[in-house]
């Protein structure tokens, strides 16, 4: 939607956000934009904030201060009698709809199938028909190589395996979001190529808004539009990879990198 200078309004933008856990400020006074179908990654040390940030978009955490706003309508808050007001339980189940998250953990449903993971939200939230579900579910289920998997039932897979239908199942839902929260780190080594590899088809494929958490700094490098570097729940430095992984202006982010790299 353009704005009143008729250039597009951000997908999403963080107004002067404050999060903290009793006296432990996580976020402190946020702010920043992602446009339209941009791909940004979040970096910054431990604590620094990025999980949080993806857990106020997932409804998981509520703001303290400040308004989160996607597609230019509120999302932390919903406009009661012209004011906002901290969003009720209903709003919020209305808003997430148009964010799909992918988790470390990939918590498939362990009693259905595969294809029945993918279908369920689709029939159940969405109201899309059985025949329409699968079909779509298998088209998903081919993108991330797992076609001849439909009928196996998650603990048959492999981490990696079960990573990438975490993926299809996320994506099912047909989100205008994509919010990933470190999706290889619980994995064994040689399973992380082939979800990355994935998750690069769907950022260079898809004008799907992503918001990523990594330590896969490669991986970042190849997906990302914009690289943010947090630390303690503020951005330090903000720039395009080639800028921040080959000239960090900022000492942190610096140490941050060399330290990541050379882990
Ligand atoms: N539910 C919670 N209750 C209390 N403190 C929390 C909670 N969730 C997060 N925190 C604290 O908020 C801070 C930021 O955590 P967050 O997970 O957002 O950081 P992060 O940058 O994602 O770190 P990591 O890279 O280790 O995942 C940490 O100090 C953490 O202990």
């Amino acid at each position: 939607m353009p704005n009143s200078q008729g250039e597009p309004s951000p997908k999403i933008r963080f107004e002067d956000v404050v999060k903290q856990f009793g006296d432990n400020v996580v976020l402190d006074h946020l702010n920043f934009t992602v446009d339209r179908g941009e791909k940004v990654t979040l970096i910054g040390p431990s604590g620094s904030g990025k999980t949080t940030i993806l857990r106020l978009l997932m409804t998981l955490e509520k703001v303290n201060e400040g308004v989160i706003w996607v597609d230019d309508d509120p999302f932390s808050h919903e406009m009661r009698k012209g004011a906002l007001t901290p969003a009720s339980e209903k709003y919020l189940r209305q808003a997430r709809r148009k964010i799909g998250m992918v988790f470390q953990h990939f918590n498939l449903f362990p009693n259905m199938t595969v294809i029945e993971n993918l279908t369920e939200g689709p029939v159940h939230v969405l109201g899309r028909s059985k025949d329409e579900a699968v079909d779509r579910g298998r088209k998903l289920l081919d993108m991330v190589g797992l076609a001849e998997k439909e009928n196996a039932h998650p603990s048959q897979l492999s981490g990696g395996q079960q990573q990438r239908v975490a993926i299809a199942r996320a994506l099912a839902m047909d989100p205008e979001i994509l919010l990933l929260d470190e999706v290889t780190s619980a994995l064994d080594p040689e399973l992380v190529v082939g979800v990355l590899n994935v998750l690069r088809d769907i950022a260079h494929s898809t004008d799907i808004t992503m918001l990523i958490v990594t330590h896969e700094m490669q991986f970042a490098r190849d997906v990302s539009d914009r690289i943010l570097m947090f630390d303690k729940g503020r951005i330090i430095e903000e720039g395009a990879p080639e800028q921040i992984f080959t000239e960090p202006r900022n000492d942190r982010t610096r140490t941050f990198l060399h330290a990541v790299i050379s882990h």
